[in-house]
């Protein structure tokens, strides 16, 4: 990280980290929705073991680029809880298509 001269520097720099930020967070979103075709209810859509363990994994992430694991704890319980939010929207609606389908009967 480089010391900047300006508030337009450091928001230029905030802008850049965003395009990538933004970009992994779709690529991210795109294997949780794959994660989702793997489980059968919404038990395992919350996965709470999983969830732990990922934000055990995010916080040693933190700590080795001298960062605040608390805050990106927070950042990050956010993310998750948002993704299993739409999993579990896509869990319901899948499973009111399958029994709502004659084809199914
Ligand atoms: C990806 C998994 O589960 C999902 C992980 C999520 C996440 O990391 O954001 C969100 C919902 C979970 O259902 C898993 O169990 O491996």
């Amino acid at each position: 990280m480089k010391s900047c001269g300006s508030i337009e520097e450091v928001r230029a720099n905030i802008d850049r980290l965003d395009r990538e930020i933004v970009a992994l967070l779709c690529e991210r979103h795109l294997y949780v929705n794959q994660a989702a075709s793997f489980k059968k209810d919404a038990e395992a859509v919350k996965a709470p073991q999983r969830v732990e363990q990922l934000i055990n994994k995010v916080r040693t992430t933190a700590a080795e680029h001298g960062g605040d694991p608390d805050v990106i704890e927070q950042i990050y319980r956010g993310i998750v809880s948002t993704f299993i939010e739409h999993e579990l929207r896509l869990h319901r609606e899948r499973t009111r298509e399958q029994t709502c389908n004659p084809e199914n009967e």
